[in-house]
């Protein structure tokens, strides 16, 4: 049949060679910080609180036990209080959420995309698609779209917005972007998270404690990374991890161990006292699944990123996979220097990653090690896990 060819042509675009690989890394938080150290006082004042002597007390032994040194916030102290709403513990407030939300969430995943996008040295027209995420903001046209339009990408670039994933998703956007990579020769992706507290700051209340937790942890940021396979040496392309393999799985027993529900009040999250003894409890089988095409099983023998949700989280993880305490270092320095920035954390840590490999001169981008590890953790729970390949550092 005549037709036939021409439709084989079309339904078989030609697929890349290699795997996909990570070939740049950029961050950016907004610039207002706060010392971990003064934000009970800052918190309690700030929301009219300093009557609940005894919750402050609670919050300033939470905010001590979560290992976090400073965050950095879009809202500040004068948006607080040009906004009254946000300062309430559940006044309807979502309208005012939405509007700084909206504003600033692409601003500063375009400073993040800037300097990916300069690390990477190509023209910003190579770029074929972006994977955009965030947890706050939602609007039509997305973030995704605005985006495009601030950094003058083509019109035509394949976009795919993920909106309330929560944390595990900074593996998500990298097994997404794997599929599009991997599939299109030439392609070259540019995937953001972008991350702000705006939708979760508000007073803190006797009748709902919980919500001390999520005050302490959570913080604003953005990371970008450009995907591609094949990279272009011509064009000095350079890789710094191969993404070999992804996966996303469900947790045993652990439904509603973490979620979060979006409201007139913002966003409220539900983060079980659980959370860290269930992912402790999955993550070796977890690896063992993931590495077993390998033939790799000593865990200290791989370089670690994983999602850095809480200290426990990390504490619980090092002692059940029997890490040694060095290990989990990147992840530790983020969650000090940073707090939990939601998806956005994971690629922190790579970038740290690779920054002390160069400086510390060691073999490879994955501090000298071959093979690697990344794990998102989030909502449900969901774990994604990923493994990454290093590059030779010379
Ligand atoms: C949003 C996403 O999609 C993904 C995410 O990243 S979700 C975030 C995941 N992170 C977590 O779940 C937090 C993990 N937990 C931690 O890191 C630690 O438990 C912590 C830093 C919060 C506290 O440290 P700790 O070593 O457990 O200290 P501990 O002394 O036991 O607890 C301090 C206080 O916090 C309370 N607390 C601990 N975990 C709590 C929780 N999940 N909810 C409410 N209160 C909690 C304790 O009851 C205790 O209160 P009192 O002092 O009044 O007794």
């Amino acid at each position: 049949m005549p037709g036939l060819e021409n439709r084989k042509k079309v339904e078989a675009p030609k697929r890349a060679e290699g795997l996909a690989t990570i070939m740049a890394i950029g961050r950016a938080n907004p610039p207002n910080a706060i010392e971990q150290s003064t934000f009970p006082d800052f918190y309690f004042r700030v929301t009219n609180s300093e009557h609940l002597v005894g919750l402050k007390k609670k919050f300033q032994r939470i905010c001590e036990k979560t290992a976090i040194r400073r965050r950095h916030f879009v809202w500040n102290e004068e948006i607080l209080n040009a906004n009254p709403c946000l300062r309430t513990h559940m006044e309807p407030s979502l309208n005012v959420r939405q509007k700084i939300a909206v504003a600033e969430i692409p601003k500063l995943s375009a400073e993040a995309a800037s300097k990916a996008i300069e690390e990477w040295g190509q023209p910003k027209s190579r770029i074929t698609h972006l994977i955009f995420c965030t947890t706050s903001g939602m609007d039509l046209p997305g973030a995704d779209y605005k985006l495009t339009r601030i950094l003058g990408l083509n019109p035509n670039v394949q976009r795919v917005m993920l909106y309330q994933q929560g944390c595990f998703a900074g593996g998500t956007v990298l097994r997404l972007a794997k599929c599009f990579a991997e599939s299109q020769k030439g392609a070259r992706v540019l995937v953001v998270c972008s991350e702000t507290t705006t939708v979760l700051v508000r007073a803190p209340s006797e009748d709902y404690q919980d919500d001390l937790v999520t005050e302490a942890l959570f913080a604003d940021g953005a990371s970008a990374l450009i995907v591609g396979a094949d990279p272009d040496e011509e064009a000095k392309e350079r890789p710094i991890f191969t993404i070999v393999s992804t996966t996303q799985v469900i947790l045993p027993d652990s439904d509603g161990a973490i979620g979060g529900h979006l409201g007139e009040g913002g966003l409220t999250a539900t983060l079980h006292r659980d959370v860290p003894l269930i992912i402790s409890k999955n993550v070796s089988k977890c690896l063992e699944e993931a590495f077993a095409p390998l033939g790799i099983s000593d865990w200290n023998s791989i370089f670690w990123a994983p999602h850095p949700g809480g200290r426990a989280i990390l504490d619980q993880v090092e002692e059940r996979v029997g890490l040694k305490p060095e290990k989990l270092w990147a992840s530790r320095h983020v969650l000090a220097e940073f707090g939990n920035m939601s998806s956005v954390c994971v690629h922190f840590v790579l970038d740290e990653i690779r920054n002390r490999s160069t400086k510390e001169g060691k073999t490879t981008t994955g501090e000298g090690f071959d093979w690697g590890v990344l794990f998102g953790f989030g909502p449900g729970l969901t774990v994604e896990t990923v493994i990454l390949r290093s590059v030779p550092l010379n």
